[in-house]
């Protein structure tokens, strides 16, 4: 049974040049009167949030406000620095470009490691059904993804977690990028994982759709719960990310 609990969970980031210990930084810093101190930046701060299967949770707040950390909290991409986050259940994130690529390895090879992490077997039939749904070239498989456009990379990262049904289904805004005649493909394919899966949760700066599709939203300021909202009718169709277009 898919499940998401987090009891006072806080996430701090150390800062740039915190984990910089070089003995030019450290008579610089002697210069500057910089503190030995580790310096770091709270962006999840005493969060709590339990969620069972049905549960439609939107992520709002402004920019800063810690959406997206709190997405790579529950994702396991980060550990929490203090408080508890237990998580039943297979979890897909669709955080963004960066999200779990090395841009120096080949597309195909990517796509394997993504696969490997999400606990399935990569095998040659899976990769070319994901490859099928990018459009892309065949010989770009065998390219680096640093060669990639960010539309291109967006195709790959989006064919690759959206192959196979998750319980959990974790979305940032990003979508952006992917062009008109992809946009309209992938939104079926979201659709259809949305529909599927246990618990969404949705971070956006747009409160209508989150009203739209959201039966919980959570206002976050600070990195703190600022307030939480139920929905009481959610109209979950049609899911209009598209509006997130740059
Ligand atoms: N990798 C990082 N290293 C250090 N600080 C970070 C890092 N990523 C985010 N932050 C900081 O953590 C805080 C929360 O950022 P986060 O990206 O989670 O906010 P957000 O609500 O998703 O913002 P936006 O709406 O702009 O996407 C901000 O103060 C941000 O500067």
């Amino acid at each position: 049974m898919a499940s998401i609990s987090l009891r006072n969970a806080c996430l701090d980031y150390p800062l740039y040049g915190a984990y910089d210990f070089s003995l030019k930084r450290r008579v610089l810093g002697r210069l500057i009167r910089e503190q030995d101190e580790m310096r770091t930046i709270r962006a999840v701060d005493d969060v709590s949030i339990e969620a069972a299967a049905g549960a439609r949770i939107g992520l709002a707040g402004p920019n800063g406000s810690g959406k997206s950390t709190l997405l790579r909290l529950i994702a396991g991409v980060y550990p929490a620095s203090s408080g508890q986050v237990e998580i039943s259940g297979s979890v897909m994130p669709l955080l963004g470009l960066n999200a779990g690529v090395n841009l120096d390895f080949v597309a195909e090879d990517n796509i394997a490691l993504l696969l490997r992490i999400s606990g399935r077997k990569p095998t040659r039939a899976i990769i070319d059904d994901i490859w099928a749904f990018t459009e892309l070239e065949e010989r770009m498989q065998r390219l680096p993804l640093r060669m990639f456009s960010s539309g291109m990379l967006m195709r790959v990262l989006f064919a690759t977690a959206t192959a196979f049904p998750a319980d959990i289904l974790l979305l940032d805004e990003w979508l952006s990028v992917v062009d008109e005649n992809f946009s309209a493909k992938a939104e079926t394919r979201l659709l259809k994982m949305v529909s599927q899966a246990a618990i969404v949760i949705i971070a956006s700066h747009d409160q209508p759709l989150l009203r739209r599709t959201c039966n919980r939203i959570i206002n976050l300021d600070h990195g703190r719960i600022a307030s939480t909202a139920l929905v009481e009718q959610p109209v979950i169709h049609p899911f209009e990310f598209r509006e997130k277009r740059a």
